[in-house]
């Protein structure tokens, strides 16, 4: 079993992830790895923190010699903006925060949960999520996020036609990339407001047959959808059509099934041919194998310049929200962190599937797998 567990706080020492249950055999790839998180701190809107750090992953157990030996692997990145003990305690909660819930619910002031409720986890989560990358590309598994939307402002989206990697870059918004969002993200930070926006993670090249559907907490949608909406702000995870699919017919919602009979015996999906991808790839919590398609809605951040209404929480008497700095919109960040957190699910259905410990043992699996499906397709009704 693949998996993982994170620590720290945003203003803490450092973050740490251990992730366990990663094969044995894989080349670490730092500059991939240091890539995804230079991928995360940018994107048009962000505030004045990602001009303090400069995320680099330091790895501190689990590899020899840079290759994975099967053991817990340490993910560690240090914050430069460390000062925990400094800070101070707010005076009043924020909305749309964890700071009034979370103080009740733990009995702590305010600092205490919002440290670690920060999104500045997710740099941790984009670092283990790049490290799945590492086992995936062996596998020709392909994972890419993008902007769809922002502030209500349409964003490009991801021809169906091409191979993904040269079909489009992120769409990370740089000043000048889209005028429109740019001005929008300008005028919300003008007027002391925020704004989020829909981010879309596609996956090529996975074999049919991750998840099951046979037991609830095994469907790869329920997987994709718990991982994916537990991200700071995530607020909806679609996967396909998603909710549009209950407005529509049947029909226009079924993905038909065609079969080519004159396909390479390497195809994986061993012929079969579906001309729409209503279903994102996934039917009855299974790959089969057409894209995996998952959308995500980001809500506009909450601590705003503006200083939405609030208490004090010693007089209980009227005081606007904290605030000390914020960004004024993450969704291009968060279209990186939806992508590395799909990965790291894709991965660990990938390893729960061919029960590897190393690289060689996943791919041994992977192709052995491939060719008792084939087998059981070409004497389809011949067995007993
Ligand atoms: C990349 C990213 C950056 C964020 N930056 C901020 C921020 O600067 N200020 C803020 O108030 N919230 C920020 N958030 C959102 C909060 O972390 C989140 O809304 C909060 O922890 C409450 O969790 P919830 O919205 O999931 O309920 C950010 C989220 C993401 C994904
Ligand atoms: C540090 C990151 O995001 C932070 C997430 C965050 C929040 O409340 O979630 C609040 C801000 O932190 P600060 O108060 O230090 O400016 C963001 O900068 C990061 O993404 O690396």
């Amino acid at each position: 079993m693949l998996r993982y567990l994170t620590a720290g706080e945003s203003h803490g020492p450092a973050l740490t992830a251990i992730v366990e249950g990663f094969p044995s055999g894989i080349t670490i790839d730092r500059e991939l790895i240091d890539g995804e998180l230079k991928r995360r701190q940018g994107g048009y809107g962000r505030g004045k923190r990602q001009t303090l750090e400069t995320d680099r992953v330091i790895i501190d157990s689990g590899t020899y010699h840079g290759v994975t030996t099967g053991a817990p692997i340490t993910l560690r990145l240090v914050n430069n903006d460390a000062k925990l003990e400094r800070l101070q305690e707010p005076a009043s909660p924020r909305g749309g925060h964890i700071d009034l819930a979370g103080s009740i619910n733990y009995q702590t002031g305010i600092r205490q949960v919002l440290e670690r409720a920060s999104a500045r986890e997710t740099a941790l989560r984009v670092a283990v999520g790049a490290l799945a990358k590492l086992l995936l590309r062996e596998l020709g598994i392909d994972v890419i996020g993008y902007v769809r939307e922002l502030g209500g402002i349409a964003a490009p989206p991801l021809s169906f036609d091409l191979p993904v990697r040269d079909a489009s870059p992120v769409y990370t918004l740089n000043p000048g990339a889209d005028p429109a969002i740019v001005a929008a993200i300008d005028a919300a930070k003008a007027a002391g407001d925020t704004l989020g926006g829909i981010v879309e993670t596609i996956v090529t090249g996975c074999p049919i047959g991750l998840g099951s559907h046979a037991q609830w907490d095994r469907k790869l949608d329920a997987r994709l959808a718990l991982a994916v909406m537990s991200i700071q702000a995530i607020k909806g995870v679609e996967i396909g059509l998603g909710i549009e699919a209950a407005r529509r017919p049947g029909s226009q919602v079924m993905d038909p099934i065609a079969h080519e009979a004159d396909h390479p015996v390497s195809d994986r999906r061993f012929g079969f041919r579906r001309p729409t991808n209503n279903a994102g790839g996934i039917e009855g919590g299974t790959s089969n194998g057409e894209p995996i398609v998952v959308r995500a809605s980001k809500k506009p951040i909450s601590t705003l310049a503006a200083r939405g209404p609030s208490v004090n929480m010693a007089t209980k008497s009227p005081q606007p929200a904290a605030y000390e700095r914020s960004d004024v919109c993450a969704v291009p960040a968060a279209s990186v962190i939806v992508e590395n957190v799909v990965a790291f699910e894709i991965a660990a259905a990938i390893v729960e599937k061919y029960v590897g410990t190393s690289l060689a043992a996943i791919k041994a699996a992977h192709a052995a797998l491939h060719d008792l499906a084939r087998t059981h397709l070409e004497t389809w009704g011949t067995a007993p």
